[in-house]
């Protein structure tokens, strides 16, 4: 199914074939590497966890400053530290050695927060602009000689924050620059813990480890042994010197290395996709087919069984229009006989597959437009940003072009996401600060999508419920700002529907469809614990195309939609 999807996309468009990039690339930003990057999906959502603005302080880069470490140790500015603070003085040369490193070096994990965030920290910018002295080197964190990255730089103290903000808001990445990207989790691994006192911990090489371990590693001393070596240490040296007894632990506790046994690892066997579809319709299925066997047990075919089968449909969401179909398809076939549960669920895959058939429609890009522009919109936490970025998997794996614009600003967390998902599937990425005017970036990517020759551009948009007038007015903004470079744009419209959504469903795309124009569906979570019959209602009603089905979170789970797998699943029959 996932080849007709392809052969769709290369089938497209034959008359103006895709042409190969001139040399030139036109100027829009420096060209870096791109690293393939590990996330999982689990990874992604741990970041979003870290994004949470609750958290955001967690990543305040107060503690890692190593000049603001040692104000903050020595108590009064660096100037003190060397006099009235002997410790430090006595550090070893790798510590201080480490304590000189531009802040690049050190603050890693900042680097995942937009500078929006800190924007908003910049108010309480006192102590900030107090403790970055203008000394200290520029951080470089994958940011070009001098160019400014809008909303993302990393913390930089008031006065280039300042100039970051005020400067170009919209930040481009191609594909290339990903990989010095500095939202790059990977890149944010701390080079230095910063210890209780705020100063950094010595990082160590391999060889300082191995020559510190019997020290540093021996919890069931309860304390760590003192310098042994150098200066006077003739007192601690003799007791060091001193065989050490034995801890005795209470009972229940053992020394030494635990013995792994080796476990024969057991073949890890992963679902189908469409394993995947029937276990997440199991409950409307299951509950379907029991009751139609319940109701169909040694009874022949009459008008109170007739209604209550209809009754059952309606209840598994059916719609009323399939539920007749269905009633009605018995009756002709079955009045006055004999019925099992079977004859239903027969009956019923093949009339739900009737009404999903003309629907199952592959994505049609037209890419003589370059770029084919598809608009993701739907209601929160529906999908929208994974399915962009299973989408950009898909098409860029087919080698066309993939710009992806994170038109959702109302979330640090969808920005980064969607940064993450471009990185994973080398698209290109137009984004911009948060709380950046959508209508705004969806223009500018536009406009960047042409310049570059994107095959197809995908904006996401910030998740909205269906009655919030005013962010449906946005909405509208949107769409009409798009028609202003292309009368046709956005060429696609794609709602993303949860599955686990019930009835409000159908008010969802009637009010999406009306307001933005929608005209194509993915439903998403398929694989959860799923409610799907929805989606036979919402194509009876709408007859909206619906090119795909989320079934998982991973970049793969995304299947062309298939009307009469879907029908057999939601009817309990396999295949
Ligand atoms: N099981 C499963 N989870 C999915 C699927 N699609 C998306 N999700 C998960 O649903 C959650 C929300 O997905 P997002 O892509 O962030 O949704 P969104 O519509 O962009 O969210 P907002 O930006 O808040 O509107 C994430 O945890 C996804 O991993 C799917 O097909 N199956």
């Amino acid at each position: 199914m996932a080849l007709s999807f392809l052969k769709k996309v290369f089938t497209f468009g034959k008359d103006k074939p895709i042409e190969a990039e001139p040399a030139a690339e036109p100027p829009v930003d420096e060209v870096l590497d791109l690293a393939e990057s590990a996330f999982t999906p689990e990874e992604t959502r741990a970041i979003e966890a870290e994004l949470e603005p609750g958290l955001r302080e967690d990543h305040l880069p107060l503690a890692t400053d190593p000049v603001l470490a040692q104000e903050m140790d020595a108590g009064d500015g660096p100037a003190a530290d060397s006099a009235a603070a002997p410790e430090l003085a006595a550090e070893t040369a790798e510590e201080q050695e480490h304590a000189l490193l531009p802040p690049t070096e050190q603050i890693g994990d900042l680097g995942l927060i937009p500078l929006s965030l800190l924007e908003a920290e910049a108010e309480d910018s006192a102590v900030e602009e107090s403790v970055t002295p203008p000394s200290v080197p520029e951080p470089v964190l994958g940011l070009a000689e001098g160019k400014s990255r809008g909303g993302h730089l990393p913390h930089k103290g008031g006065d280039q924050a300042e100039q970051a903000s005020t400067s170009a808001s919209t930040e481009v990445l191609t594909t290339e620059e990903h990989a010095a990207s500095p939202i790059s989790p990977l890149v944010g691994e701390m080079s230095a813990e910063p210890t209780e006192g705020g100063r950094p911990a010595a990082t160590l090489d391999a060889d300082q480890l191995s020559e510190s371990a019997p020290q540093a590693i021996s919890p069931l001393e309860g304390e760590m042994p003192g310098r042994a070596e150098g200066g006077d240490s003739s007192a601690s040296t003799t007791d060091a010197a001193e065989p050490q007894a034995a801890p005795i632990l209470p009972k229940g506790f053992a020394t030494g290395r635990a013995a792994v046994e080796a476990q024969p690892e057991a073949p890890k066997q992963k679902l189908t996709w469409f394993q995947r579809l029937r276990q997440g319709l199991a409950r409307t299925s299951s509950q379907l087919t029991g009751q139609i066997a319940a109701l169909f047990t040694k009874r022949k075919l009459d008008d109170e069984t007739l209604q209550d089968l209809e009754d059952l449909l309606i209840q598994a969401d059916l719609g009323v229009e399939t539920a007749l179909r269905v009633t009605d398809t018995l009756a002709s076939e079955r009045y006055g006989k004999d019925v099992t549960g079977e004859d239903v669920t027969r009956i019923m895959a093949a009339e739900i597959t009737k009404v999903l058939a003309p629907v199952a429609k592959p994505l049609q890009l037209d890419l003589s437009h370059k770029p084919h522009v598809i608009l993701v919109v739907g209601v929160n936490g529906t999908g929208k940003t994974t399915t962009i970025g299973k989408l950009a998997a898909k098409l860029s794996g087919a080698g066309l072009k993939v710009m992806l614009a994170a038109g959702d600003t109302f979330r640090a967390a969808a920005i980064e996401q969607l940064k993450i998902w471009a990185e994973r599937t080398k698209s290109d990425i137009v984004s911009s600060k948060l709380g950046a005017d959508a209508a705004g970036l969806a223009y500018e990517a536009f406009e960047q999508a042409k310049l570059k020759k994107s095959d197809v551009l995908i904006i996401d948009t910030a998740g909205r419920l269906q009655n919030r007038t005013e962010l449906m007015a946005e909405l509208e903004k949107i769409v009409r700002v798009l028609g202003k470079l292309d009368p046709d744009a956005p060429h696609t419209v794609l709602q993303t529907l949860d599955a686990t959504t019930g009835q409000n469903a159908l008010n969802q795309v009637e009010i999406f469809r009306n307001v933005a124009g929608v005209n194509g569906l993915i439903m998403t979570k398929l694989d959860g614990t799923a409610r799907g019959g929805i989606l036979v209602a919402i194509s009876a009603k709408h007859k909206l195309p619906v090119y795909f089905i989320g079934v998982g979170e991973g970049v793969d789970d995304l299947e062309p939609f298939e009307a009469g797998d879907f029908a057999h699943a939601i009817a309990g029959i396999g295949h």
